[in-house]
């Protein structure tokens, strides 16, 4: 059947199952599978687009065999117990009271390693390419885990229903689909298959959400008053306000302008690795791409001495306003060790060096620990203003400490940002030559990355994962060189 086949399929099952979709909305082939187009007119934000009858979800919860299926609230095991709920639906072929809307589902699914790192469309992909980038570190274990869920639970399941048993390929490709469609809808279904709502591609700057009740009986799903509530004790219903409608919506957060592409957003912090490990593609430009540091990699620069955490976490926590000015760092709000796609690298990090550079802090007073961590960073500002001027560069004079018993217990302020400055270089240094990029030159990449097809090509997204983390760290690298070299 043809893509616009199985849309029509789809359309005609959405409503048997309820499921209403506004009119002004046109459900298509694009260039990335099926995609959703508003007609001639424009639509104003806040208007509902889509409603999905709950019942009509596909989780764990409703599938008919959810009593034998171990059910997981979320992460890679509520994946891959959707993915076996799911997968017996496809095996039930036309008997699956979801048949109209699993014939839409994408049956290929390149370069998305939940679904095997190769693709039916013959692109010879290797895993190689990844190495030492961001995506390979969420990859981690995903294979190994697909394959042991598969021989110890899927198959077995497969068995004792007697379905014709999917493949391990097959299940592969149906965690595939799970990894790259399903949402959280609420406590009580979870992870869940939703049609219609999975096919708006996506874009950071979003026209429509999915809006959910979350907070529902986690044991019946209720969204009223129902036996499972003990605050009452009386076991009563409350079969009051029938109105109250049992969907999930598709809501429009800004105009949609007549004739265009509808997107969603499948995630407004989602960098490059995480959409192409989650969702087997990669934007061109992604603001939230970064290259954060475990802190394994962090000890094999910093040695065995480790700041407690307590105190890094308190300090972290603070507001760190003057950072704002600094063109080195930036207030990270999740509080990672990394470098973000400015090349600047998180206060978090800042301070775990300062810190680590700092001597005796543990018997500091935490006021003065903050106020040397102050004074440093306000000396590094100076640092960063020389870098940027034309004039030689002239290295700044120390802090004025307020009187004599601090200037005694003081620091010296003035090495630790060189000193920094070197530990951040060879941080760089390390992780760009873990990036091997199969021993390619970035040259060699860019060449290889020009000649491959730009739409779903594998070897073409690793590629810019690798040239783009390269790039962040030979930037990051040279900003601190400049700023070693301004204080001598
Ligand atoms: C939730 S589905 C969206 C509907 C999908 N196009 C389909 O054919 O059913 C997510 C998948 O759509 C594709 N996709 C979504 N947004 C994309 C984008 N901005 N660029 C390329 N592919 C995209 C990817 O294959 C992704 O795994």
């Amino acid at each position: 059947m043809s893509l616009d086949a199985d849309i029509s399929a789809l359309i005609a099952w959405c409503s048997s199952r309820n499921v209403w979709i506004d009119p002004r909305l046109r459900i298509v082939a694009g260039p990335h599978g099926v995609a959703v187009y508003s007609r001639g007119t424009s639509i104003p934000s806040g208007t509902t687009l889509v409603r999905i009858p709950r019942a009509s979800v596909l989780s764990v919860k409703s599938s008919p065999i959810s009593h034998l299926i171990p059910a997981s609230p979320y992460g890679r095991s509520a994946q891959l117990s959707l993915a076996l709920a799911l997968s017996v639906e496809l095996a039930n072929g036309e008997m699956s009271a979801w048949h109209g809307y699993l014939q839409s589902l994408p049956r290929d699914i390149p370069g998305l390693f939940w679904a095997g790192a190769t693709s039916t469309r013959g692109d010879s992909f290797t895993t190689g390419w990844l190495a030492g980038t961001e995506a390979a570190k969420l990859l981690a274990n995903l294979d190994d885990e697909i394959e042991e869920y598969y021989r110890m639970v899927a198959r077995p399941m497969y068995e004792q229903l007697r379905i014709s048993r999917p493949s391990l390929q097959d299940f592969r490709h149906v965690c595939g689909l799970v990894s790259s469609r399903a949402f959280l809808v609420d406590a009580y279904h979870g992870l869940s298959m939703v049609p219609i709502a999975d096919a708006f591609n996506h874009i950071q700057d979003n026209h429509v959400h999915i809006e959910t009740d979350f907070d529902v009986c986690p044991e019946c799903g209720s969204l009223r008053q129902c036996p499972h509530d003990d605050d009452t004790g009386d076991g009563s219903t409350d079969d009051g306000d029938d109105d109250q409608e049992d969907t999930y919506e598709m809501v429009s957060n800004r105009p949609i302008p007549a004739g265009s592409e509808i997107f969603n957003t499948y995630g407004e912090t989602l960098s490059n690795a995480q959409l192409f490990v989650q969702y087997g593609f990669v934007l061109d430009v992604n603001e939230n791409d970064c290259i954060t540091f475990s802190s394994v990699e962090l000890a094999e620069v910093l040695g065995g001495d480790r700041v407690p955490d307590q105190l890094l976490n308190s300090l972290t926590a603070l507001p760190w306003d003057d950072m704002v000015d600094s063109e080195l760092v930036y207030v990270d709000g999740s509080r990672r060790f990394c470098i973000n796609s400015d090349a600047l690298i998180s206060h978090s990090l800042w301070l775990l060096l300062a810190l680590h550079l700092l001597p005796q802090i543990p018997e500091k007073p935490h006021d003065s620990l903050i106020r040397d961590l102050e004074n440093a960073f306000h000396h590094q500002l100076t640092l960063e203003r020389c870098i940027g001027t034309d004039s030689e560069v002239v290295a700044p004079t120390p802090p004025v400490l307020d009187d004599e018993a601090d200037a005694a217990s003081s620091p010296n302020l003035y090495g630790i940002i060189p000193n920094m400055a070197r530990l951040l270089v060879s941080l760089c240094r390390r992780r760009a030559e873990a990036l091997t990029g199969c021993g390619k030159s970035s040259e060699e990449l860019g060449d290889i990355f020009d000649s491959l097809p730009v739409d779903g090509n594998p070897t073409r997204m690793a590629i810019s994962l690798v040239l783009t983390e390269r790039s962040l760290l030979d930037s990051c690298a040279a900003a601190w060189e400049s700023a070693m070299r301004a204080t001598r």
